[in-house]
C-alpha cells in the first residue's frame, strides 16, 4: 500500500505540513504528494491510502487549490466506493466557520462513496499548537489505526 498525500492550500501551510508528514513516514511507506488542484478525483487509486490536508479560506470556503477537486466531485460525480482516506483540516477558530473547508471536502468524498479512516485531525491557528507536530502525530495515529484494521481483516497478529 502506498500513501498519497493530497493538499488543498491557499497560502502554503497545508503544502508545508504535507511535505513534513511525508518526511516523517517515508521509509515506512512509499509516499507521493500532490496538489489537489492537479488531481482528478476519478483517477485516485483504491490501492493507495490518501492523507488529505486541506485549509479553509474566505468565510468558511475552500482554499483555491481545492476548488477544482471539489468541482470535479460535484460535476462528474465519480463512484469512489473502495477509496480510503483520512482528513486533516487547517483553520482558525477566530473565524465563524472553523475548518469548514476540510469538512466540505470530507462530505463530498463520503457522498461519493469514499470511506474515512482514523481520527479527523485539525490545526487551529489561534491555538499554541505546532501545526507540523500536530500533522505528524495525526498521520502516525491514522496509520496505526489502519494497520490494526488490516491486521484484523487478514487474521494476522
Ligand atoms: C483571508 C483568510 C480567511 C480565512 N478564513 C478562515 C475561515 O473562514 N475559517 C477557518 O477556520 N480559517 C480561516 N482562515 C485560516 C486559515 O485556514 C489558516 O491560516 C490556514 O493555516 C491556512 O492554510 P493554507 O496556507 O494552507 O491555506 C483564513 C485565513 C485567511 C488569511
Amino acid at each position: 500500500m502506498n500513501i498519497m498525500i493530497l493538499f488543498g492550500t491557499e497560502s502554503g501551510n497545508a503544502e508545508l505540513i504535507s511535505f513534513e508528514i511525508a518526511e516523517a513516514i517515508n521509509g515506512r511507506y512509499t509516499v507521493f504528494i500532490r496538489d489537489m488542484s492537479d488531481v482528478d478525483p476519478a483517477e485516485l487509486s483504491r490501492d493507495d491510502f490518501h492523507l488529505v490536508v486541506c485549509s479553509t479560506h474566505g468565510e468558511g470556503e475552500l482554499p483555491s487549490g481545492a476548488v477544482p477537486f471539489a468541482t470535479a466531485l460535484m460535476d462528474a460525480k465519480p463512484d469512489l466506493r473502495g477509496l480510503r482516506y483520512a482528513m486533516f483540516g487547517l483553520g482558525d477558530s477566530s473565524y465563524d466557520n472553523y475548518s469548514r473547508g476540510s469538512d466540505v471536502v470530507d462530505e463530498l468524498l463520503r457522498a461519493h462513496g469514499a470511506k474515512r479512516h482514523g481520527p479527523f485531525g485539525r490545526y487551529d491557528a489561534s491555538s499554541q499548537d505546532d501545526a507540523i507536530q500536530l500533522g505528524k502525530e495525526w498521520a502516525n495515529e491514522v496509520l496505526k489505526d489502519l494497520q490494526g484494521v488490516q491486521t484484523s481483516a487478514t487474521g494476522k497478529n
